[in-house]
């Protein structure tokens, strides 16, 4: 059956990948263009193989989540529901200085003052940072949720918030909601064969019942294996190696103890190889371990794993999962984009893998429908982002490890100054006399805001040199008053705000 003498004028997207990556473009592209009412010039047809299993992790999401849900029509109360969310508001790092128990915050929220005042000189211990300049960190160590059973679905009035959420039943919800109210049509096949007529364009695929299936625009969300652009167009990946170094997980599905809290953020605990994410859902944790195969074997991360999450976790099957950190070098060729970890993986430190998705996805949404003559302007366009984007994540990575004090052979090679990009040293240059500041972070694609950087320098005790520019520095009394609105702010918060888990349990009920 050859789907293309099935003739509209409208503009034909195949989606190759039933992954969070392939349900959360289809769900994007499609509410957006209204394709359900079906009076736009898109139709969208998603292929995914039942034979071939997703990753099945990426739990924590960025804040961007909110705003991507709400657009695609869906409740929040559907959302956690089925897909045992919890609130998440940032994350926290523990041993990341020297092992000994060291914790920072990188909250959602930016600092008091934020663009006001540069309030690093004027707190005493810099890396209180945190917790002087934001009432989160104070929230998140109490276990409360980011607001009360009075506000409404999606507000985040009181505090920024992403979620975690169940990888599998997040795609399926996708799925669900994409095929009955947003009009994405849906093939379980698996494709077998890709027809290109050179290295820039995608003919058709051709799926394992006989449907060949053309397309002006192919989405590759294909996993790792990246079907499309990789295999078959031959986009080579611009690696990590030698900066970042993890490139295998190990990830556990841990059941909640009794009286058990939701942490609202995601904690990351350094290792002697690597680190530990910890996620709470509803129904249970995620947690995982990434490592470097470099500096330590299978077996040991395993062990360190287990010791992590408690004997009495012994019976918990790990599955292994292996990565090379990296991205492609043209994300959008041709007629094929790709999305998701077809496009690159680093490892998960600041869950930057579906916000990826939600931008490729929107962009997608605002150019399509596209002639082919402008296909060529609007891939480079965005090949250009996504580059600028992936230098940045890479950077911000990296930043969380330079300045670690402990011994172990990992932690030693992550600070030597060979590893680091020319450009987080050139930023570290500067930021040695004034730290990050807004206009460091000017672009309009920019991802982590220097807040961001303010939280995880700071944090791990990075101290400026301030005094060169001391004249500038001469606002202590707003300063002070900052830190004292601050300390206002959170008497209020841990006055008001609700345990996390009973938020949940109290508003699902209702
Ligand atoms: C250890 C780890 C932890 C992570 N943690 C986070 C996190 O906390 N936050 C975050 O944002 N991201 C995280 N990620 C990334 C996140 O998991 C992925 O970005 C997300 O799941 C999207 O995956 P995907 O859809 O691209 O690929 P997959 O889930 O692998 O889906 C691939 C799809 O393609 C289909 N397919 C493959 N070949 C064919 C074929 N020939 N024919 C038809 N269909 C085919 C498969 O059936 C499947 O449906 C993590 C990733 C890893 C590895």
């Amino acid at each position: 059956m050859n789907h293309s003498s099935n003739t509209s004028q409208k503009q034909r997207i195949v989606i190759v990948g039933g992954g969070t990556a392939g349900w959360l473009t289809a769900a994007i592209v499609a509410a957006k263009h209204k394709v359900a009412m079906g009076e736009c010039g898109l139709d969208i047809t998603l292929v995914e193989s039942s034979d071939i299993p997703t990753v099945g992790v990426g739990e924590g999401t960025w804040p961007t989540m909110r705003n991507t849900l709400k657009d695609i029509g869906l409740s929040e109360k559907e959302v956690f529901r089925r897909c045992s969310a919890a609130f998440k508001q940032g994350g926290k790092f523990v041993n990341w200085v020297n092992g000994d128990g060291d914790f920072y915050y990188h909250p959602f929220t930016v600092p008091l003052g934020y663009g006001r005042v540069e309030m690093a000189p004027y707190v005493g211990d810099i890396a209180n940072f945190a917790n002087a300049t934001n009432f989160q960190q104070h929230v998140c160590e109490r276990n409360m949720a980011p607001r009360t059973l009075n506000e409404q679905e999606y507000s985040s009035a009181q505090s920024n918030y992403a979620y975690h959420l169940d990888a599998g039943a997040f795609a399926d919800m996708l799925r669900d909601f994409s095929k009955t109210e947003l009009g994405v049509k849906h093939i379980v096949a698996t494709v077998e064969d890709v027809a290109a007529t050179s290295n820039e364009h995608i003919e058709s695929v051709t799926l394992n019942n006989g449907m060949v299936l053309k397309a002006d625009l192919f989405v590759d969300c294909s996993g790792f294996r990246s079907l499309l652009l990789g295999e078959t167009l031959g986009e080579s990946v611009v690696s990590t190696d030698g900066v970042l170094f993890n490139n295998s997980a190990l990830a556990l599905h841990v059941p909640h103890e009794e009286d058990f809290e939701i942490k609202p953020y995601t904690q990351a605990t350094a290792q002697e190889a690597g680190w530990i994410w910890d996620i709470g859902l509803s129904s249970r944790r995620g947690v995982g371990h990434v490592y470097s195969t470099e500096f330590t074997t299978d077996e040991r991360a395993e062990e360190v794993l287990r010791q992590y999450v408690g004997d009495k976790h012994g019976d918990l099957k790990a599955r292994t999962i292996r990565f090379n950190s990296g991205y492609k070098k043209r994300i959008w060729k041709g007629n094929c984009i790709a999305v998701g970890l077809s496009a690159g993986f680093v490892e998960p430190l600041e869950a930057t893998a579906l916000m990826l998705i939600e931008i490729s996805a929107r962009y997608i949404a605002e150019q399509m429908p596209l002639p082919e003559s402008a296909m060529p302007i609007v891939s480079q366009r965005f090949n250009k982002q996504m580059n600028y984007r992936w230098q940045r994540i890479i950077d911000f990575l990296k930043l969380h490890y330079i300045f670690n004090q402990r011994s172990e052979p990992y932690w030693v090679a992550n600070r030597d100054p060979s590893t680091i990009p020319d450009s987080l040293k050139e930023d570290l240059e500067i930021w040695k006399y004034r730290g990050p500041q807004i206009a460091d972070f000017s672009a309009a694609i920019e991802l982590f805001p220097a807040a961001s950087y303010q939280y995880v320098l700071y944090g791990m005790g990075f101290s400026p040199d301030f005094s060169l520019q001391s004249h500038f520095y001469n606002e202590r009394d707003l300063a002070d008053k900052v830190i004292q609105q601050n300390q206002l702010i959170t008497q209020q918060k841990l006055s008001s705000l609700p345990n996390h888990r009973d938020y949940i349990e109290q508003w699902l009920a209702s």
